[in-house]
């Protein structure tokens, strides 16, 4: 087996794939002559970034050597593309963004039309002291107050009062209609605070039937061991009760008849007696009673309902959460559309790309903040007028921090538009009612554990709305408003949710960054490390495995003189046993989509990367373009290794037409290419000229001002085409850039490619034969992740084409039988390939044909035979390229 499947080498000895890969590994050090480690066979195959502090040392050195671009791609041209593509897309936002926009929109009408509703319509009567403060509550906390006997006919009323205080109940006295008896006070139970008031502000206004004054009592515990008792005096307020208080103050009370007084000891008498009937071994001890004054309330003051108190932590909460969906797609509509990779492969660097996100999320939500505040301003909402600014502002600022990284954050996690919008808007409604909602039914039940507290505000939402509840809450009817000196880091005070918000948004950018691959420098060094310390041995056991599997196979003479070539020449794009494999999944086997490609395209070529489906084609652009990485092997392009430390610069070099149509629908061909152009620091004039050119020359000047959605597919891929052209990079990878074209605008576009072929290293991959004719300067065919041929396409149908096809026709099929004679007597070994209706088509065999003999031959027969038509051709590109893949393809069946 093996030896027949060896072939000679170019030194004449029996060589198989693996060994020339080991060998090309070997001489590495020839290839790139500034490293020389990782020359042996098992440990060669790995060779991507191990090497990474001595490869830019290498770049530095040949930087200087052969003059590395000196333009670099500023930080500044870069900012500002994405900024303008950015503001474009956010224009016309309303396409992506629109569901997401209305729902909002709606939402917040509504709210502030209910707000305003109830603000305005439902107002509540509260009562209340013109002056409240003009008597010191504490004048009367004298624990030792002496007792006076009730008016008569009071007590047992008290009894039945004190009986009923356990319930927390008011009451007051009024004076018996009946002239007679009208020292003797008449008690009225209420159950509610709210209800005395009102019917101490009824008899106030009335001026008739007076109520002589009430208790009220806010604490009332008669505990026998520490009774503690705490109650407030309604008095009418009269210039004649003022003079009482003073009395009252001075203790002048002896022989006075008035009544206030004579509540305040008739309580005390009672709550005495009541402690002492139990235990009368505790008679005489003090008893902690704090007693105040209140007058009655004289004026009736009107409040709105405050409704944003109410409401307004969930549904602000909501409307800025709604916000969490609207960052996610832009990024996840980038992504699903490879624009983020198009982006990195045409030299975009990613931080660039986080920043510009980050501010325009930053505008977006702070235009929403901006509308809230002009809103609860307007409206005076006691949100607004009672807090500080700083409690709540501060809270939004952390707030919108936090829900941009966790956007970010999240972003990673998703790969379709569609579901991210369903997913994002099922995630806002856990996190801003059910969630919440569980918070605040567990923390109303008042004994919450501080862990269970804190487990759940470690949920950035849950943070934010408990601290947007508690400012509200301190702004509600009758509350004073949370001030900056008020918060504090107890967990259950809103301070500590800033705290949260904080560490929580710092958690999520970096967990951010880490998947989107910002920290891998750092972790490649670390891993390398480890992996050089560690996994040696593992490393070289599944090299080997490959290594013994890929014997079976022989190489062309021409790949191998190929391999030869690459170590030694200095082309623009030169690839050395490169390989790839993508791990199984789901218990396969892993895929060798790539075994070890040796190629290399100098400046002004066109190389055409042929093959059938799952060739590796792709696998090679996208190794070439830092897409993915390779398993093992390397490349250089232009004079730039490629492994991860040096994608910045390789991505400034390159650019490239990928096989899917990477665009932004919303965008119009003009911005599409502007943006690019951009991006490579042209401006003003230059800019433009350049955009209006490529536009003329993809066809598509008239239509520069539609917007990508509504191009053709042949556009599109024209437009694709243009990005790869409208920058100067030195190589340019093209992935099937016509599929889908007409004849007519592929012969557009092959000129196109034609032209800007003069200075660039061209790899196009294809499925067209006619178009890698028409276009290549070399072919390569790729099978099964190998080379199987590469030479001038000339050369190609030479050396793998059988032969010549000869056609020919006839006017009658007397003359079709007579012609068919003719031919096979002078060329018997020729094969008729078919005939149908006076037209046959033949092969003659390679060397069996004199092109002048046939010709004249033919030329001269022509009127005898009724040959209408004949011709002669070579065997197409079609043929080797079938032939070669499908005697491999028989190979290895
Ligand atoms: N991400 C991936 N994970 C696993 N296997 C992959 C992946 N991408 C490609 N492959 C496999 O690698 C092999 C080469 O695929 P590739 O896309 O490079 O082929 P291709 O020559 O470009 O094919 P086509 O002409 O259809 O575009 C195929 O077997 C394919 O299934």
């Amino acid at each position: 087996m093996s030896s027949d499947n060896s072939t000679r080498s170019s030194t004449g000895c029996s060589t198989t794939e693996s060994e020339s890969v080991a060998l090309e590994l070997q001489q590495l050090s020839d290839f790139d002559s500034d490293n020389k480690s990782h020359s042996t066979i098992g440990t060669s195959i790995n060779i991507d970034s191990q090497d990474s502090g001595k490869e830019s040392r290498t770049i530095k050195k040949i930087k200087k050597k052969k003059g590395f671009p000196k333009k670099k791609l500023s930080f500044k041209d870069q900012f500002l593309a994405l900024t303008l593509k950015n503001w474009y897309l956010q224009k016309r936002s309303k396409k992506t963004n629109s569901i997401i926009y209305i729902f909002t929109i709606e939402f917040i009408v509504y709210v502030f039309c209910i707000g305003l509703i109830v603000h305005h319509y439902l107002e509540e009567t509260i009562p209340e002291n013109k002056n409240p403060e003009s008597y010191e509550s504490d004048i009367l906390a004298n624990p030792t107050f002496p007792y006076v006997d009730t008016p008569s006919g009071s007590p047992d009323k008290f009894e039945g009062a004190l009986s009923a205080m356990t319930q927390n109940l008011t009451f007051y006295f009024r004076r018996d209609s009946n002239p007679e008896n009208q020292f003797s006070p008449i008690l009225t139970l209420y159950d509610t605070k709210e209800s005395l008031d009102a019917e101490f502000f009824e008899s106030y206004e009335k001026k008739s039937n007076p109520i002589d004054g009430g208790i009220y009592f806010e604490h009332l515990d008669l505990s026998p061991d520490s009774p503690k008792v705490e109650y407030s005096v309604y008095f009418n307020s009269t210039d004649t009760t003022s003079q009482l208080i003073q009395l009252y103050k001075q203790s002048q009370l002896e022989g006075s008849t008035m009544y206030m007084p004579t509540f305040v000891n008739a309580a005390n008498g009672n709550i005495f007696k009541k402690l002492w009937e139990d235990d009368s071994s505790k008679s005489g001890d003090a008893v902690d009673i704090t007693i105040g004054l209140k007058d009655f309330p004289d004026i009736k003051r009107k409040e709105s309902l405050d409704i944003m108190s109410i409401e307004l932590p969930f549904s602000f909460s909501f409307i800025l959460h709604m916000l969490l969906p609207v960052f996610m797609v832009s990024v996840v509509y980038e992504k699903e559309n490879l624009l983020i990779n198009l982006m990195t492969m045409m030299g975009l660097k990613r931080n660039i790309y986080w920043l510009v996100n980050l501010l325009f999320d930053w505008a977006l939500y702070l235009s929403q903040l901006t509308v809230f505040y002009i809103f609860v301003a307007a409206l005076r909402f006691r949100f607004i007028t009672q807090n500080n600014f700083g409690t709540h502002f501060i809270l939004f600022i952390l707030w919108g921090n936090t829900l941009i990284a966790m956007a970010f954050f999240l972003t990673y996690f998703f790969k379709k538009v569609k579901s991210t919008y369903i997913i994002g808007i099922f995630l806002v409604v856990l996190l801003t009612f059910v969630l919440p909602t569980y918070y605040w039914a567990i923390d109303a039940s008042g004994s919450t554990p501080y862990s269970t507290i804190f487990i759940l505000k470690c949920i950035p939402s849950i943070a934010f709305v408990q601290a947007l509840m508690a400012i509200s809450d301190a702004s509600a009817i009758g509350q004073p408003g949370m001030k900056l000196a008020d918060l504090s880091l107890d967990i259950e005070n809103p301070g500590s949710s800033y705290l949260f918000l904080v560490v929580q948004s710092i958690i999520l950018y970096l967990l951010a960054i880490y998947l989107y691959g910002g920290f891998d420098t750092w972790l490649n060094k670390s891993k390398n490390f480890i992996k050089k310390k560690l996994l040696k041995k593992k490393n070289l056991s599944q090299s080997n495995k490959f290594t013994q599997e890929e014997e079976e196979d022989e190489i062309p003479q021409d790949v191998l003189d190929e391999t030869e070539r690459v170590k030694k020449c200095d082309d623009e794009i030169r690839i050395l046993g490169l390989g790839k494999t993508y791990p199984g999944k789901d218990g396969n086997p892993p895929n060798h989509a790539l075994k070890g490609l040796n190629l290399g395209i100098p400046k002004g070529q066109i190389f055409a990367l042929l093959g059938p489906n799952g060739a590796g084609k792709t696998t090679t652009m996208s190794i070439l373009s830092g897409l993915i990485p390779q398993t093992f092997g390397k490349a250089k392009l232009g004079s730039i290794s490629l492994n991860k430390e040096n994608m910045d610069e390789i991505h400034q070099i390159i650019s490239i037409c990928t096989q899917e149509d990477c665009l932004w629908a919303s965008q119009s061909g003009w911005e599409t290419l502007e943006f690019f152009a951009r991006l490579h620091g042209y401006k003003g004039e230059e800019l433009k000229k350049r955009v209006t050119q490529t536009l003329h020359d993809l066809d598509l000047y008239e239509d520069r001002k539609k917007l990508i959605s509504e191009y053709s597919g042949g556009m599109k891929r024209r437009i694709s085409l243009g990005i790869s052209f409208i920058v100067d990079s030195k190589i340019v990878f093209l992935d099937e850039p016509t599929t889908g074209m007409d004849p007519s605008s592929k012969r557009k576009v092959w000129n196109i490619i034609q032209q800007k072929k003069a200075d660039r290293a061209i790899i196009l991959t294809t499925h067209s034969m006619e178009e890698a004719d028409a276009l290549a300067d070399r072919i390569g065919i790729l099978e099964n992740g190998k080379l199987r041929a590469i030479g001038v396409g000339e050369e190609l149908k030479k050396r793998f084409g059988k032969g010549y096809k000869f056609s020919m026709h006839t006017n009658n099929p007397k003359n079709d039988k007579r012609a068919h004679k003719y031919f096979m007597k002078k060329y018997s070994n020729a094969k008729l390939l078919n005939s149908l209706a006076c037209t046959r088509n033949y092969e003659i065999p390679k060397g069996d044909l004199l092109l002048s003999t046939v010709f004249n031959q033919f030329e001269s027969h022509t009127d005898k035979l009724g040959i209408l038509d004949w011709g002669i051709s070579h065997t197409t590109l079609e043929e080797v390229f079938l032939r070669i893949t499908s005697e491999n393809s028989n190979a290895h069946l």
